[in-house]
C-alpha cells in the first residue's frame, strides 16, 4: 500500500505512477536482467488503462534507446552515475518522455523528482534542465555494445546497423488470415498493407482485441517471418501433420486453416491453454497433446512435421527489446543440444517421402546454419518462387530473415528455416 505522501503526490502529479512503474521495470530489466513479461503485471497493478499504456510506452522507449539515453545523461554529468543508480533509471524514463513522447519540459522535471526517493534531486534537476536548455536530441538508435559486436561478427556491419534501426522502431502488427483469398478485403477493412497473400500489416502496436475480425477469429497476430515455416510444408490439405513445439499455436492455426489434420504437441500446459483458446476463437481444430517430444511416441508416422524449436528467441528483439538486457548469457550449448535431440526424434516419425521443416526465431547461427543435418533425411531446398517478394533462399536452400529484410516496409523478425525430406 502506498503511504499517504505517495497517494497525495499521485493525485497531484498526473502520470507520476506510470513513471514509477516504468522506473521499476527499467531497473528490473537493465540492472537485475529480468525479462519484462514476468514483471509487467505486478509493476502495472493498480494503474488505469492510460497510465498502463504510458508506463509501457516509456519502458519500451527506454529499452529501444538505452545507449543513446545514457550517452545524453553521461554527457550532462561531471562524474558518470553508477549504472545501477536509481537516479539513472529516473533520468532514462524522464528523457524517454521528453524526447520520444513529447512530455512538456516542466512535466518531465515535475514527474522525475518525486521518484528519486531521497536520491540526488539537484543533480537530476540539473541534468534535465541542461538537456532541455540545449534542446538535446536523441542520438540514432544503437544496439547495446555486446549485441553490436555479436551481430557484426555473425552478419556484418550493415546487418548490425539494420538491427539497430529496427530496434529504434515500434514494429508493425502483422496478422495472418484464416482465409488467404480475403487478403485485399482485410487490408481495406483494417487499413493495412500486405507483403503476401494471407498477410496483413498494420502500423505500430494495436489493441487487436478491438479490431474487426478478432472476435470471429478471422485472423491472428503473427509476424510475417513466423508465418513462413508452415507455408514451406507446401499444400498440406488432407495430410497428417505434426506441429511438434506448437504452443501458443500460430503455426497450428495456419496448418489447420490449410486443411491439415494437425497434432499439436507441446511440453507446456499453460502455453497449450493459450493454444486451445486460440483454436476456439478461430474455430479451427487440432489434436492437442501435452508431452515432452523427447519422450513421446506417435501412434503412426506423419506426412509432414513442423519443428518450431525452442531457441534463444533473439530474432524477436524488435518486439522484445528486454531480451538484449537479460542477465543470463545465452546458453546456446543447452539450446542446440535440445534442438538436435528434437530434430533426431522428428526424423524418425516421417512417412517415406514426408517433409520436415525446422525453424527457429533466432539470429544465432549456431541455432540455424550451424545445426547438424538430421540423420536419415535429405535436403529439400526451398525455391525462390516459394517466398514472398524481397526474400530469397540462401545458396543451400535454407531461408534466413536478417534484420535488413523488408527494412523500408517495417522489417520482420529474425528466423532461420530449413527443409528436409524422408527418402521415398
Ligand atoms: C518457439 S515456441 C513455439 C511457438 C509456436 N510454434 C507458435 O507458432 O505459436 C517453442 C515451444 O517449444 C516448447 N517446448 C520446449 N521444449 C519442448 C519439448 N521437449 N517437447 C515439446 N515442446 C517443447 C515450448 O513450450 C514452446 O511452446
Amino acid at each position: 500500500m502506498p503511504g499517504p505522501d505517495r497517494a497525495r503526490q499521485a493525485a497531484e502529479v498526473p502520470g507520476l505512477e506510470a513513471r514509477r512503474a516504468a522506473v521499476r521495470l527499467v531497473h528490473a530489466i537493465t540492472v537485475l536482467g529480468r525479462p519484462l513479461d514476468g514483471q509487467l503485471e505486478s509493476a502495472l497493478k493498480g494503474l488505469g488503462p492510460s497510465d498502463r499504456g504510458l508506463a509501457r510506452a516509456l519502458t519500451g522507449g527506454v529499452l529501444r534507446n538505452l545507449p543513446g539515453l545514457d550517452s545524453l545523461i553521461d554527457g550532462a554529468t561531471r562524474l558518470p552515475l553508477p549504472t545501477d543508480a536509481r537516479a539513472r533509471m529516473v533520468l532514462r524514463v524522464a528523457l524517454a518522455g521528453l524526447l520520444l513522447l513529447e512530455t512538456p519540459p516542466h512535466a518531465a522535471i515535475a514527474t522525475a523528482l518525486p521518484l528519486l526517493e531521497g536520491g540526488p534531486r539537484r543533480l537530476v534537476h540539473g541534468v534535465l534542465s541542461t538537456l532541455i536548455r540545449e534542446r538535446a536530441k536523441l542520438p540514432p538508435p544503437s544496439l547495446p555494445g555486446k549485441w553490436a559486436a555479436r551481430w557484426t561478427d555473425s552478419w556484418g556491419a550493415d546487418e548490425a546497423a539494420a538491427a539497430a534501426e529496427r530496434l529504434g522502431e515500434i514494429p508493425p502488427t502483422d496478422l495472418c488470415l484464416r482465409d488467404a483469398t480475403a487478403t485485399a478485403d482485410w487490408c481495406a477493412r483494417l487499413g493495412g498493407s500486405s507483403l503476401m497473400p494471407g498477410h496483413v500489416r498494420l502500423e505500430g502496436s494495436q489493441q487487436v482485441e478491438a479490431l474487426p475480425g478478432f472476435a470471429d477469429g478471422a485472423w491472428w497476430v503473427q509476424d510475417i517471418a513466423a508465418s513462413l515455416p508452415a507455408r514451406l510444408l507446401g499444400d498440406v490439405a488432407g495430410l497428417r501433420v505434426l506441429d511438434m513445439c506448437a504452443a501458443p499455436g500460430g503455426k497450428t492455426m495456419q496448418l489447420a486453416a490449410a486443411g491439415a489434420e494437425v497434432t499439436a504437441l507441446d511440453i507446456s500446459g499453460p502455453r497449450l491453454k493459450r493454444l486451445k483458446a486460440n483454436l476456439q476463437r478461430t474455430g479451427l481444430t487440432a489434436a492437442v497433446v501435452e508431452a515432452d517430444a523427447k519422450q513421446w511416441e506417435p501412434d503412426a508416422p506423419f506426412d509432414a512435421i513442423l519443428l518450431d524449436a525452442p531457441c534463444s528467441a533473439t530474432g524477436t528483439f524488435r518486439r522484445h527489446p528486454d531480451l538484449l538486457y537479460l542477465k543470463d548469457d545465452l546458453d546456446l550449448g543447452a539450446l542446440t543440444a535440445l534442438q538436435q535431440a528434437l530434430l533426431a526424434r522428428a526424423a524418425t516419425w516421417l512417412k517415406p517421402g514426408g517433409r520436415l521443416v525446422y525453424a527457429v526465431c533466432s539470429l544465432e547461427p549456431a541455432e540455424g546454419e550451424g545445426e547438424t543435418p538430421p540423420a536419415g533425411l535429405l535436403p529439400d531446398p526451398v525455391g525462390p518462387g516459394e517466398l514472398p517478394a524481397g526474400l530469397l533462399p540462401e545458396s543451400g536452400g535454407a531461408v534466413r530473415t536478417r534484420p535488413s529484410v523488408w527494412g523500408a516496409k517495417g522489417g520482420a523478425d529474425g528466423f532461420f528455416m530449413s527443409r528436409w525430406r524422408a527418402p521415398a
